[in-house]
């Protein structure tokens, strides 16, 4: 059975529409991002899934059960700019907020210890927050999200603020827990997407415009090309690739020829014949995959 199902989840802002009615489901184990650009709805929609805000139709239920019966306490969510009281230390943070979800003043500091260790900043425990870096208060952040054990880790956008130290730190970390609980995170940089996800939503414009495992969404809007690198300062000429049968069309950027075409296969065969008829000076050849992005502007263009 599915963890999490979303049906037809709408959500209006000042009358408009904002989330246009949403499915979905999130299997147990699975480490889901819901990816989208600046604007698509994804906080609204992880809002919801926390029980922060009501939506205006359309239901989500939890291991069955619907959002009726309270099922917050199966969820921890990390919002996209977390609020920390920074004269506290991180172990005194931890331990307050286990003491709001109702652990006893015993399991709380040891829950705090075991979650300090686990998010890797055990050394920093009694340093005060104002003190810590960027990486360091988005660990805290998921530290504080998984205070009561939940089934399912929310993070709204958790490395878009960080600097590369940061981010590579929370990335690692999310690679880490991602094997030990189900997760669900927000992001509009498709290469955190594929880095970690395994399963993708793809939001625009309130709805969900694509979604599965990354594999097969790949493969349903495959992109066959070819890239060629030939001898610096060498020009070829382009009407040759353009006329063989296989290509579709070509883009020359930092001299790569990137060569659309229509089966792969058969472009390589004739494109290695025209260059060494032709004797180019061939640098690299590659049968090219296409990027996420290449991929989230066909789906968004569709
Ligand atoms: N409280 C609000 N009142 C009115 N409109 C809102 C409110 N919250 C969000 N919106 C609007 O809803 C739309 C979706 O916003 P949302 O924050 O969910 O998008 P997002 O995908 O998370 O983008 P971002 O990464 O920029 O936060 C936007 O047009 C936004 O302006």
């Amino acid at each position: 059975m599915a963890l999490l199902t979303v049906k037809n989840l709408k959500k209006n802002y000042d009358g408009s529409p904002v989330i246009r009615g949403i499915d979905f489901s999130i299997n147990k184990g699975t480490c889901v991002a819901l990816l989208g650009p600046n604007g698509a709805g994804k906080t609204t929609t992880l809002r919801m899934l926390s029980g922060l805000i009501r939506s205006n139709g359309g239901s989500i239920s939890f291991e069955g059960l619907d959002y009726q019966t309270d099922i917050r306490y199966h969820i921890g969510y990390l919002p996209q700019h977390p609020v920390f009281h920074s004269w506290m230390s991180g172990k005194e943070f931890l331990v307050y907020v286990a003491r709001l979800a109702n652990l006893d003043k015993k399991t709380a500091a040891s829950r705090a210890d075991e979650l300090l260790a686990r998010v890797g900043i055990a050394d920093a425990k009694n340093k005060r927050i104002g003190k810590y870096s960027g990486g360091m208060k988005q660990r805290l952040g998921i530290a504080q999200a998984m205070i009561h054990q939940p089934k399912l880790l929310m993070l709204d956008e958790p490395v878009s603020a960080l600097d590369p130290i940061g981010r590579r730190e929370v990335l690692t970390l999310m690679e880490e827990l991602k094997q030990e609980t189900t997760l669900l995170f927000s992001t509009h940089i498709l290469n955190d997407a594929e880095e970690v996800s395994d399963e993708l939503l793809m939001m625009h414009n309130g709805e969900i415009v694509e979604s599965g495992p990354m594999e097969k969404v790949r493969e349903k809007h495959r992109v066959d090309k070819i890239n060629v690198v030939l001898q610096e300062g060498f020009i070829p000429d382009e009407d040759l690739i353009t006329a063989l049968p296989s290509v579709i069309r070509t883009e020359v950027a930092r001299g790569v020829h990137h060569i659309f075409v229509t089966d792969t296969k058969q472009a390589r065969d004739e494109l290695l014949q025209l260059i060494q008829a032709e004797r180019w000076p061939l640098e690299r050849f590659e049968v090219g995959r296409a990027s996420l992005e290449d991929l989230f502007m066909k789906v968004v263009d569709s």
